[in-house]
């Protein structure tokens, strides 16, 4: 397995409170990778970082071997690296349909050569229905999204990332909120994802239990610092992990 994202020695501050201090590490493609730790660990500023919102103060994020210093958002994400975020990012009015041709959109936009327009149509429909049906969204298709209970948006906004083709997906605490089953669920949505389009998972998530259960390998950061960094039968037995972070129960 090679490895797809490469981080090297991130630094990056807000008014002198340092959210990333020296954070290395790296993913393998293929892999389910969790980034776990107290708040205001940084996770969110690591993903930030990552997807091009912020600029590190030093260091390097290498991604499919090339670094993506300098590359907008928009230019990572056309490379292949989505995201999804902490909050619900839908178009609330816009059909859960209409949600994932947008996502689809970034797909074709990779596209080596101009489609006529009807055959454009033809394949954003055809690959968004592939996507909805893939996380069993087909039934609610028509829907204005916004009018869907909240764990059917999330697992919306996901479709929507995934509608994007992305090689490595970052997601910003896709449990958060959702009951047990709706965890359940979009942990086998996102372990199929995986295995079928091949797509690179990293997540930030506050669910230990989950994260254990289901994650390849775990980052541990506190105060911006990498505290762990292995598989996750080691993260309960690392005592500067219990101190830092298991032991606030
Ligand atoms: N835009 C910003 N301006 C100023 N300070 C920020 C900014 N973004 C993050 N920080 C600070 O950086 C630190 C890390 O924040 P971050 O949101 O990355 O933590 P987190 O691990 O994602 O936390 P949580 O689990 O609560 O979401 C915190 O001290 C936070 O207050």
């Amino acid at each position: 397995m090679g490895v797809i994202l490469k981080v090297q020695d991130l630094h990056l501050s807000f008014k002198g409170v340092k959210a990333l201090s020296g954070v290395a590490f790296s993913v393998a493609e293929g892999e389910f990778f969790a980034v776990i730790g107290p708040n205001g660990a940084g996770k969110t500023t690591l993903l930030n970082v990552l997807s091009g919102v912020y600029d590190p103060d030093r260091g390097e994020v290498v991604f499919l071997g090339q670094s993506l210093k300098g590359k907008s958002p928009q230019e990572r994400a056309r490379m292949g690296l989505g995201r999804t975020f902490q909050g619900l990012e839908i178009f609330r009015g816009m059909s859960v349909l209409e949600n994932v041709k947008l996502g689809a959109e970034l797909a074709l936009s990779t596209y080596p050569m101009a489609l006529p327009r009807a055959e454009r149509e033809w394949r954003l429909r055809a690959w968004a229905e592939e996507v909805l049906d893939y996380l069993h969204l087909s039934p609610f298709r028509h829907a204005p999204a916004g009018m869907l209970p909240y764990g059917l948006q999330k697992r919306v906004e996901v479709a929507r990332a995934l509608a994007g083709r992305p090689k490595l997906l970052l997601l910003d605490e896709p449990m958060a909120g959702l009951a047990l089953e709706e965890k359940q669920d979009l942990a086998r949505f996102l372990l199929d994802a995986r295995e079928e389009w091949g797509v690179t998972l990293l997540w930030v998530e506050h669910d230990l239990r989950a994260v254990l259960e289901l994650s390849d390998r775990v980052l541990v950061l506190s105060y911006g610092e990498v505290l762990y960094h292995g598989p996750p039968e080691g993260v309960k037995k690392d005592p500067k992990v219990v101190e830092a972070y298991l032991g606030q129960g």
